[in-house]
């Protein structure tokens, strides 16, 4: 079974305290991808995963401070301090990991990703080789280059589908706060294909918290228009990491 699996950075800190880690949540996490690990073991089988986690409060209100109406200004101070954060809230999740005997390793967007214009320059190279000798690359969101001499926010949920449409894996999993892509009564919607995108859309907002990024939209969308099939669902509640890693699709809203 191959995985890419996102993690939220709201299931992972409390996004309007900056630098603040939820540890049950974390070490929940990193318990629940063993447990899967094991759960495959013993079908003889292995469990292939590539594991994302956004900025949470780490990357966004870091981020927040070099932005002014829309353009990153102070960029010698801030692309290492952005990227900085990042990388220690990545050792947090790596640590975690390996308590677990989980073999997570780093990998840093900010130091071989760019855009030139809108198309991404993204080298997998590195990372298929990584999950053929069965470690568990462990990338995030972060601060990239971009063109004319400018800089990118590159969210996990770009990641999850650029890296999905391109190394083609079993299962797309985005762990966030919420049960599932919710209507506007706050039920959640079981499937989204292109026979009800368009509803969805009215529904869908950017985050309320301290974000950079997009929120719901952005993960809906981005899915969407890579033309990959993703799970969406909650992970703060206890076993849906698990359930989400053995293929269970009853958890959340599935984009078709
Ligand atoms: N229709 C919707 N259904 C569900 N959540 C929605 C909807 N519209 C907006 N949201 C918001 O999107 C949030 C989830 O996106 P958010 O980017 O905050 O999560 P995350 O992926 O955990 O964080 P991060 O970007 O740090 O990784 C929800 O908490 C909710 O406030
Ligand atoms: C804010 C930074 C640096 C990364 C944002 O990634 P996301 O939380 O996955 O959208």
């Amino acid at each position: 079974m191959f995985a890419i699996l996102k993690i939220g950075g709201s299931v992972l800190c409390n996004k309007n305290i900056p630098y603040s880690i939820k540890w049950d949540n974390l070490e929940r996490m990193a318990m629940e991808i063993r447990e899967a690990m094991d759960y495959y073991l013993k079908r003889e089988e292995k469990l292939k995963l590539i594991l994302i986690h956004g900025g949470g409060s780490f990357g966004h209100p870091v981020a927040k401070r070099y932005i002014k109406n829309g353009r990153f200004e102070n960029m010698d101070s801030g692309f290492w301090e952005i990227q900085k954060a990042m990388r220690r809230f990545n050792t947090l999740v790596i640590d975690t990991l390996h308590e677990y005997g989980v073999p997570g390793v780093s990998i840093q967007p900010s130091s071989f990703v760019a855009f030139r214009g809108k198309e991404v320059h993204f080298d997998t190279y590195v990372i298929e080789g990584m999950v053929e000798r069965e470690l568990v690359p462990v990338i995030h969101g972060d601060i990239v280059i971009s063109n004319k001499k400018d800089y990118k926010i590159f969210s996990g949920d770009h990641i999850l589908p650029y890296l999905s449409k391109k190394l083609k894996p079993d299962i797309s999993l985005h762990a966030s706060d919420v049960d599932g892509v919710l209507d506007l009564e706050g039920r959640v919607i079981k499937c989204i294909n292109s026979e009800n995108i368009r509803k969805v859309v009215k529904c869908l907002k950017t985050s309320e918290k301290e974000d950079v990024t997009g929120g719901m939209y952005l993960k809906v969308m981005e899915a969407y228009r890579m033309g990959v099939k993703v799970l969406i669902f909650n992970g703060n509640k206890r076993g849906n990491i698990y359930r989400g890693l053995i293929g269970d699709y009853s958890i959340g809203t599935k984009i078709n």
